[in-house]
C-alpha cells in the first residue's frame, strides 16, 4: 500500500502571546508566583497529535474557537514548523486559507495573479495559458479591474481572486478553512462545484468548518479537536457527535 499522503506523530507547536500587550491586573493576579506555559505567555495550540491521512481522504476538522483547526491546517500547509514531533506530507498543497494574504496591495490583479501563482510553483507559461480561465472563473468585476492595484479591490473580489488562482492548482492537498463563509451566495456555489470536481479527481481534503452541512456534505472521516488534543479521529458522524456532547455538557 502506498504511503500515508499526510502523517503525522506526536506534532505539537508552541506559541507565545505577547504578553505587554495583553497584560491585566486580573492576569497578574491568578499568574502571580505560578510558574507554566501560560504565565510566562507561552502556551501549546495543538499537542501530541498522531494520525495519518490516505490519498483520497476528505477530512472535516471540527472543534469550539480557538482549538488548534487552523493551526492544524498551518502546519499541514508548511507554513509553521512544529516544536515537537514530525509531520510529512507527500505531496504539493493547495491552500485556500486566507486566500488574499498573499496579495501585495500596489500590484495590479494580473501581477499578483503571476506572482502567487509563480510562488505555488507553477511556471510562467502555464500561467499564460491560464489566465483568461482563471480571471474569468473569478468574475466579470475581478476581470474589469485585472489591470487595476490590488489595494482598489472589495475584500469579496480579493477572495474571487485568491480562491480562482488556488483552485487552478494541480496540487494533490487541498487545504479549506471556512471558505465558504467568505463571499455571496453565487460565490458559495461555486466553491462547493469547485470542491466537488476537485474531489471527483481524487485529490486530498482537508476541511475546517464550523458549518456542519459542509463537513457532512464533503468529508467521510472527522477530527474533532479539543484544547489543541485530538479527541476523535473517526467518521464525520463520530467527530460532530463527540462535538455536541462535549458543548451540550
Ligand atoms: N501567531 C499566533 N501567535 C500566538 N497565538 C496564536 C497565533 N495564531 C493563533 N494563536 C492562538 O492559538 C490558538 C489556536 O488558534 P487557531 O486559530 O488554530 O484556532 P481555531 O480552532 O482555528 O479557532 P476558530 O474556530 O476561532 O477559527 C488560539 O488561542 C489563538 O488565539
Amino acid at each position: 500500500m502506498a504511503d500515508p499522503i499526510i502523517e503525522a506523530a506526536g506534532l505539537g507547536i508552541r506559541f507565545v502571546r505577547n504578553r505587554r500587550r495583553q497584560l491585566r491586573l486580573r492576569d497578574l493576579a491568578l499568574h502571580r508566583g505560578r510558574r507554566g506555559d501560560h504565565a510566562d505567555g507561552r502556551f501549546w495550540p495543538l499537542r501530541d497529535l498522531t494520525f495519518s491521512i490516505e490519498a483520497g481522504d476528505t477530512v472535516g476538522v471540527i472543534g469550539r474557537n480557538g482549538t488548534g483547526k487552523s493551526t492544524l491546517l498551518r502546519l499541514i500547509a508548511g507554513v509553521l514548523i512544529p516544536d515537537e514531533g514530525w509531520i510529512t506530507v507527500r505531496g504539493a498543497v493547495a491552500p485556500l486559507l486566507e486566500l488574499s494574504a498573499g496579495f501585495s496591495a500596489e500590484l495590479t490583479g494580473r501581477e499578483n495573479l503571476h506572482l502567487v501563482g509563480g510562488l505555488h510553483g507553477l511556471s510562467p507559461s502555464y500561467l499564460r495559458r491560464r489566465v483568461e480561465e482563471i480571471v474569468s472563473f473569478a468574475g466579470k468585476q475581478v476581470e474589469q479591474a485585472l489591470d487595476t492595484p490590488v489595494r482598489h479591490y472589495s475584500s469579496g473580489m480579493k477572495v474571487r481572486l485568491g480562491f480562482a488562482i488556488i483552485s487552478h492548482l494541480p496540487h494533490p492537498v487541498l487545504l479549506v478553512d471556512e471558505v465558504t463563509a467568505v463571499g455571496d451566495a453565487e460565490f458559495r456555489q461555486k466553491c462547493y462545484a469547485t470542491i466537488d470536481r476537485l474531489l471527483g479527481e481524487g485529490r486530498t481534503l482537508v476541511l475546517v468548518s464550523h458549518n456542519e452541512q459542509d463537513l457532512t456534505r464533503f468529508c467521510r472521516r472527522g477530527f474533532y479537536l479539543d484544547a489543541g488534543r485530538m479527541v476523535v479521529d473517526g467518521t464525520m458522524a463520530e467527530a460532530l457527535a463527540e462535538y455536541h456532547r462535549a458543548v451540550a455538557r
